[in-house]
């Protein structure tokens, strides 16, 4: 992470990257992808606009969004980007500039992957409710994300598309089973109606911002605010 001052620029798009590293397929949606699409958000209390080039920050974090393709990563951050910077939040108080990178999932893109995971400070893994093999996909992509990422990286399991409830057949409990197994925070989130979409990356934002400025009174814990923030989608269970 950088602590500098430094102008922002606008969304940019990079190389293609990213996809299964089971290399069981892409998922039951098979699409196209622009591959890496760099977008500056957050980030100064004045300017709460993830689109203003003008601005200026003290901490860069790089938070990349992975997962099998048609997870949702585009529609989450999509989603997020749309919503979270209505009212303030605490990332629009500290000055960070947080790069969210949206891979794509798609198995072609793979081999151009790893490089990006280096220098990666946050990683949201998406799995689909509605699609069993993206769930599957779950403890390879975490293999990869150990062989590749950085030994601290922050890391979040989001089971998305939590309001497909006719369509459901992963479990919560699945994915609360298979985060603890690998020690990772998990939640579930709905691109779709925004459940928890803010939640995933405001607690990543708040990891990384306590681990800058190592309060050594005040130790986050992720899952445990994610706990506490959550909202579940109650009837949705199967
Ligand atoms: N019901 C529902 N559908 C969703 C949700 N998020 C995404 N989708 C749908 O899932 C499909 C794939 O979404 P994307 O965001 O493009 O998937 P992706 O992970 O970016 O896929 P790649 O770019 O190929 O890796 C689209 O048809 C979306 O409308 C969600 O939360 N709920
Ligand atoms: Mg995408």
């Amino acid at each position: 992470m950088s602590r500098k001052k430094s102008a922002k620029g606008k969304a940019v798009t990079s190389s293609p990257s990213a996809g299964s590293p089971a290399g069981k397929g892409a998922g039951k949606t098979a699409r196209s992808s622009p591959g890496i699409v760099q977008m500056n958000g957050v980030v100064h209390p004045s300017r709460p606009s993830i689109s203003n080039s003008s601005e200026f920050y003290d901490i860069a974090f790089k938070v990349m969004l992975v997962g099998d393709s048609g997870v949702g990563k585009t529609c989450l951050l999509v989603r997020f980007k749309d919503g979270a910077f209505l009212a303030g939040s605490f990332i629009s108080t500290v000055g960070i500039d947080f790069r969210i990178w949206d891979t794509a999932g798609q198995e072609r893109f793979r081999s151009v992957t790893h490089a990006y995971y280096r220098d990666a400070h946050a990683l949201l893994l998406l799995y689909d409710v509605t699609n069993k093999s993206s769930f599957d996909n779950i403890k390879a992509w975490l293999t990869e994300i150990h062989e590749y990422a950085q030994q601290d990286v922050v890391l979040m399991l989001l089971g998305n598309k939590a309001d497909a409830t006719h369509e459901r057949v992963v479990k919560r409990e699945d994915g609360e089973r298979l985060a603890k197994e690998f020690g990772v925070p998990f939640m579930e989130t709905s691109a779709r109606s925004g459940l928890n979409v803010e939640l995933a990356f405001n607690g990543v934002a708040k990891e990384l911002k306590h681990r800058s400025i190592k309060d050594p009174i005040e130790k986050f814990k992720l899952q445990e605010y994610v706990n506490k923030e959550m909202k579940t989608t109650g009837c949705c269970r199967s």
